[in-house]
């Protein structure tokens, strides 16, 4: 028997079946709009997400025949709200990239509520996370706030809403990391927290049940025969799993639309010392496994900048050989906060810069620096990551980095990342390891997959990045990425 995974990204839906031994059977992927109605925000129309949800699934399943269960991974804290009698949203989707609360939070910030915030969530108060986005919906949608108290709306994350639509209005439920992410969710306690919702001026009665990863989310029939929904994790969450990253200690960064480190801390909720994110790893038959995260809000998106903002490509892969023939003697930086900087800064209100342009500069030097930009900011996540990790009196990690995700494709990109980091970068077969982490909690709570140290012990390596680059030279140009960053940085204050 098979499991279909649906993996609801940031610029893609994706449906991905796989066989009992985890081998990718069919897949099916489809873009959708991105909407930017304003300097900042960002939406994505409900009906694109769930259009090419419901077809990517059916092309999966057309070419692989039925399957036992379903495993759902999604963006993260991207919002919707929807009312729960006719299941229409009532505002396009407001995704995590969107900053239209930046000034929202930096009143919070302003009146000290960012230490209580922290301690009950893990979270820094961005607009990155849901609660200021689903305080500004009420506050903006004629109607919305009073309808919500009367109970006739619903919120939720992506996967709540697919789960949703799915079930046809029949659960309305999200899962432990996927709440987490909320800023509404206490992490320690486990629980939506009635003291964040009413700083955030949010009525419990949108929220949906908080559920682990691996429970069951009721079952759909949109694709004829029942299917059980029976795995459910944030897409970075979904990765770390799919990477096997079971042990404390062990470390995977993903690099899509924007990068995610994620560090196993096991049962140990560390608190960062750093400006980066304690969150929940995974949520496995109600026992908590905590992690230390990094977020990055734009990696392979510098990427798409090259192609569509500077049309200096027609693919992503031809960055490649630009970067390769790119003049060793210059030195362009780019520092890709086209959406604010997220960690270890946190400053939504940065913009990108470039540094170091001569007129011998082009194409080659700009697309050298985009790869490289991932690099740098990655290096950013993992000296606080180890600081942090030292801090909480754990022994050391080993240090190497599982990669992932659509850029880790990109040789050029991982040579460059294990030479900035110092440290082996380990890139595994199965580079769709989001989908292959809630196949995987689906087939085994199906029964049809192995436990996770079977699962862990399938992880297969396919490439191996050594670091190649001298010691002094790496020293030199980490400098020269945090000279750019805090000119980038105090551009944006002067701003
Ligand atoms: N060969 C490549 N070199 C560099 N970047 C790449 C390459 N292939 C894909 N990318 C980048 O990876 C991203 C897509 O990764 P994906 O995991 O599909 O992202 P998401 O889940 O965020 O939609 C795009 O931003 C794209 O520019
Ligand atoms: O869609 P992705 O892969 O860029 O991931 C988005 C993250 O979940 C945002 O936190």
């Amino acid at each position: 028997m098979h499991i279909l995974a649906i993996d609801q990204g940031t610029t893609s839906s994706r449906a991905i079946v796989f066989d009992k031994d985890l081998r990718v059977k069919a897949s099916a992927q489809r873009e959708f709009a991105q909407h930017y109605p304003r300097s900042g925000w960002v939406e994505h129309d409900p009906a694109d997400l769930w259009d090419t949800t419901l077809e990517t699934c059916q092309a999966a399943l057309e070419q692989a025949g039925p399957v036992a269960a379903i495993g759902i991974t999604n963006q993260r804290e991207t919002l919707l709200v929807w009312d729960r009698e006719t299941g229409e949203p009532i505002h396009r989707a407001i995704v995590w990239q969107d900053r239209r609360t930046a000034e929202i939070c930096a009143d919070l910030k302003a009146a000290g509520h960012e230490p209580e915030v922290t301690a009950r969530t893990g979270l820094l108060l961005d607009p990155y996370f849901t609660a200021t986005k689903l305080g500004w919906v009420l506050d903006h949608v004629g109607g919305a706030r009073e309808r919500a108290e009367r109970g006739e709306l619903a919120m939720g994350t992506v996967d709540c809403f697919l789960i949703w639509r799915l079930t046809q209005g029949r659960t309305h439920a999200t899962d432990a990391t996927n709440a987490a992410r909320t800023m509404l969710y206490n992490i320690a306690k486990g629980g939506w927290d009635e003291e964040l919702c009413k700083l955030f001026n949010v009525p419990m009665a949108l929220l949906p049940e908080v559920r682990d990863c691996n429970a069951e989310f009721g079952e759909t029939t949109l694709f004829g025969a029942p299917i059980p929904i029976l795995g459910v994790a944030g897409d970075q969450q979904a990765a770390t799993i799919g990477q096997a990253c079971f042990e404390p200690g062990m470390l995977k960064s993903t690099y899509g639309t924007g990068c995610f480190a994620l560090m196993n801390t096991g049962a140990t909720l560390v608190p960062s010392q750093n400006r980066l994110l304690t969150t929940i790893a995974y949520q496995f038959d109600g026992q908590v496994t905590y992690a230390l995260e990094g977020a990055i809000f734009v990696a392979g998106a510098v990427v798409q900048w090259l192609r569509d903002g500077l049309g200096v490509i027609d693919d992503a892969a031809q960055t490649q050989a630009l970067a390769e023939a790119a003049d060793p003697t210059q030195e362009v930086i780019i520092v890709p906060a086209f959406t604010g900087l997220g960690a270890p800064y946190w400053r939504p209100e940065s913009r990108g810069a470039v540094f170091g342009l001569s007129r011998n500069s082009g194409p080659a030097e700009f697309a050298r620096a985009a790869l490289e930009s991932v690099g740098f900011q990655t290096r950013d996540l993992a000296g606080a990551m180890r600081a942090d990790w030292a801090s909480s009196g754990a022994a050391p990690s080993e240090g190497v980095l599982r990669v992932d995700g659509g850029m880790s494709a990109s040789g050029f990109a991982m040579q460059f990342l294990a030479d900035i980091l110092g440290a082996p970068v380990d890139r595994p077969h199965v580079l769709e390891t989001t989908a292959l982490g809630v196949a995987w909690l689906a087939g085994h709570k199906a029964g049809i997959m192995p436990d996770a140290k079977g699962f862990a012990q399938s992880w297969a390596l396919e490439r191996r990045f050594e670091p190649q680059m001298k010691s002094a030279t790496r020293d030199a140009r980490y400098a020269a990425w945090q000279r750019a960053v805090q000119a980038t940085i105090a551009a944006g204050d002067a701003g």
